[in-house]
């Protein structure tokens, strides 16, 4: 598909976005990631005057929810999600993709596991062929001194706080095996959750490069379908 004119980062997102918002169906429950690439989805979604239940992972996915006119509920509130649309910090082979840049991972990740389909929308610059650091961390306060003392590689990112008040740290360590890291992080003490996502959670990838969209359907194995039947509300 064609998009006349979109050269600059700012026009490819927009594009991704668009043809994200494409893919959701009335009646959707629809999980909101945050971000710039995300920014663009919400009036594009708001323009198809789709009936949906949306769940934002940010106050600001919220707030730009609310002002567009879109439905928000709960995670807890539509418990699954016929499809979740979010941005990536890097997307690897796999797909592996690193997220929370924007400091939501942790929300972004139980979205991402509620939904039947998982859309990552990017610009051209954000495919590389292996990840790299730093890998976003979310932390408890509760003895940061000390999780922070085992981690070794992981660095405060000033006093950035997740939506949901946990500390933000990046990881800036080797990212030798992406499983093996986080299987380490999910085995720490005091880390809520990182910025690693691994290719099960991930359906599709939906890339912009100037003009050009790149949309690519990733099962959970080789020739197996989607996880679970995109349904409605
Ligand atoms: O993970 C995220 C927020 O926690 C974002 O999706 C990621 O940082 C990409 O952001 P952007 O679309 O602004 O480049």
């Amino acid at each position: 598909m064609l998009y006349p004119g979109t050269v600059t980062l700012e026009g490819e997102k927009r594009a991704a976005a668009e043809y994200a918002a494409g893919l959701v169906e009335d009646g959707m429950r629809v999980g909101l990631g945050t971000g710039t690439t995300v920014a663009p989805l919400i009036p594009a979604l708001a323009a198809r005057g789709l009936r949906l239940r949306c769940v934002a992972t940010s106050e600001a996915t919220a707030r730009a929810a609310e002002a567009a006119g879109l439905t928000l509920d709960t995670l807890d509130g539509v418990g699954e999600l016929d499809i979740a649309i979010d941005g990536a910090d890097q997307i690897a082979p796999g797909p592996w993709l690193i997220k929370g840049g924007g400091r939501a991972h942790t929300r972004e990740k139980l979205v991402a596991a509620a939904a039947a389909r998982f859309v990552v929308i990017a610009s051209h610059d954000k495919p590389v062929p292996r990840l790299t650091p730093p890998v976003p961390l979310e932390l408890l306060a509760f003895g940061l001194e000390a999780t922070l003392r085992r981690l070794e590689h992981a660095v405060l990112r000033g006093g950035a706080k997740s939506p949901d008040g946990g500390v933000i740290a990046d990881w800036t360590g080797p990212i030798d095996d992406p499983a093996q890291l986080a299987r380490r992080l999910e085995g720490e003490p005091g880390v809520v959750d990182h910025g690693l996502f691994a290719p099960t959670l991930v359906t599709d990838v939906v890339v912009a490069t100037g003009e050009a969209i790149d949309h690519t359907r990733h099962w959970i194995s080789p020739g197996s379908p989607p996880r679970r039947a995109p349904g409605r509300a």
